[in-house]
């Protein structure tokens, strides 16, 4: 699955136009996440539908959802901006921009320096760059060319393999352990307890997919997450607020 997503990428990239330039005000990730109220810090994704799951929320309004995300006390908001798999779109992410004072995290499949400079023009406040679909040394420059926008980047690996390339390139300052496998979409909350015994102290650690419950989210802190990135448990909520709450505190607290 992720070659075929990188494959359409690639022609969506030769097609790619930049927007007109505007002024976003930022937020930072790392430090939002670090500041968290909660026992992690919580990335809240605004995702309609996924390769995995098909449609996940047909009632689907991302503006009122992100919303109701930053009323809840989210620390980040993730935005799948990926239109052909993922049913996204890059406008959710400027609209959701004027209404949320947290960071924004554009989630989508970044393999070329112009999809860097797109998401600046878009207002993201960072940027995903998956290990399992880029050299080291491209993901390094991808990284380094968003620092030098003013973005942070949500560094994502999901095999030890993929950690030992990107650590004997650099070290992430935000290190995501994805525990779904984007080949086969095995997902393990076990995946994070491995990885996170392999990742440096400096970066901070984000447990990403398949994180459900507030038992799950107690599970993958015992295993060293300082974060968790949760889409699709969300977004089945009715209610968001009460989801967060329930996702953060538990559902008798
Ligand atoms: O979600 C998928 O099916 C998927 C398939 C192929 C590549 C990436 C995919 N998901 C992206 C993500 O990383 C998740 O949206 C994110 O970690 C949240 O996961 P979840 O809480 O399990 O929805």
């Amino acid at each position: 699955m992720l070659e075929t997503i990188l494959a359409v990428k690639k022609q969506e990239i030769d097609r790619l136009f930049l927007p007109e330039e505007q002024t976003f005000k930022h937020y930072s990730l790392y430090q939002s996440l670090k500041n968290s109220p909660f026992e992690a810090g919580l990335i809240a994704e605004v995702k309609k539908a996924s390769p995995s799951k098909g449609i996940i929320r047909e009632d689907f309004n991302p503006v009122r959802i992100a919303h109701d995300y930053n009323e809840a006390g989210v620390q980040a908001i993730s935005v799948l901006t990926d239109q052909h798999f993922f049913q996204g779109h890059r406008d959710f992410l400027t609209n959701i921009k004027q209404v949320v004072d947290v960071p924004v995290l554009r989630k989508d499949f970044i393999i070329d320096s112009i999809q860097v400079a797109e998401s600046a023009y878009i207002g993201a406040d960072a940027i995903l760059l998956i290990g399992e679909a880029l050299e080291a040394h491209q993901l390094h420059e991808l990284y380094l060319q968003a620092q030098e926008l003013g973005l942070e980047a949500l560094v994502e690996v999901h095999s030890e393999e993929t950690l030992e390339k990107v650590l004997a390139q650099f070290t992430p300052e935000i290190l995501g352990i994805n525990n779904r496998n984007l080949h086969t979409f095995e997902t393990k909350l076990s995946q994070t307890e491995r990885m996170a015994k392999l990742a440096p102290k400096e970066s901070l650690l984000v447990s990403e997919s398949g994180v459900f419950t507030y038992e799950d989210l107690q599970e993958v802190v015992g295993y060293g997450a300082e974060a968790v990135l949760v889409g699709e448990s969300l977004m089945r909520q009715q209610n968001i607020k009460q989801g967060v709450h329930n996702l953060m505190k538990g559902e008798n607290a």
